[in-house]
């Protein structure tokens, strides 16, 4: 073997097998891409949870902004709104599952955030990490879940491009993707989309971790 290119980078999810056991709930592994790492995962939310945060976030959607300077932008159609940590029990209780899923405290989240996209909205490819030059970066993100709150008739795929990998949303359903692999080449091919929406709507949660503590709490 020649130096260090046949050797897999770390990755911060270190769950093996077909399963996570978080305190409440045991989540499913139901797909895995290697490298960079993309998971699959199956039962993350009940039906319940999955309506509860619609009904929370309903009638405070507004529109998604993107980047650091948190501008509306033509690259993400959606509307979206955050769900404050301390408000809810629900939210608690998923935020602390997320943290176990992730591998990481829940301290490092940008927060929760609840999307609806609506026939024709999307969000086009994107990084989920900020460019080096921004003063994000200082503190970049590192991985993200997106949870399925609903099932979408038609359309609606979070796809991976590069990889040419779609995911397809099923409600309660999760795809896991990290970014901070010291071989940024990996980094890039999580490239990915909120592709747009056909027919019926699409919920979505998001949970983006940074490399550090970004919460107040
Ligand atoms: O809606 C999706 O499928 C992807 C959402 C996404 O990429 C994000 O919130 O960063
Ligand atoms: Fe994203």
């Amino acid at each position: 073997m020649i130096g260090n290119a046949t050797e897999k980078e770390r990755t911060i999810f270190e769950h093996v097998g077909n399963r996570i056991k978080t305190e409440d709930r045991e989540v499913r592994i139901l797909a895995k891409y290697e490298e960079p790492l993309i998971v699959v995962l199956g039962n993350v939310l009940s039906d319940e949870e999955c309506d509860k945060l619609i009904d929370l976030s309903k009638e405070r959607l507004q529109r998604s902004r993107i980047g650091e300077d948190r501008e509306v932008n033509t690259i993400r159609t959606s509307r979206g709104v955050f769900c404050e940590e301390k408000e809810n029990e629900t939210v608690t209780r998923i935020e602390k599952r997320i943290s176990q899923i992730m591998n990481i405290p829940i301290e490092h989240g940008d927060g929760l955030q609840v999307l609806l996209y609506t026939p024709g909205q999307e969000y086009k490819p994107h990084y989920d990490f900020f460019a080096e030059t921004s003063r994000a970066s200082n503190n970049n993100r590192i991985s993200t879940l997106v949870m399925y709150l609903n099932d979408v008739e038609e359309g609606g795929a979070t796809a991976f491009p590069t990889l040419n990998l779609s995911v397809f949303p099923c409600k309660g359903m999760a795809v896991y993707f990290e970014y901070f692999y010291s071989n940024h080449e990996l980094n890039e091919l999580t490239l990915h989309a909120g592709t747009p929406v056909i027919q019926g709507e699409k919920w979505v949660a998001t949970m983006w971790m940074r490399r550090q503590s970004f919460r107040v709490s």
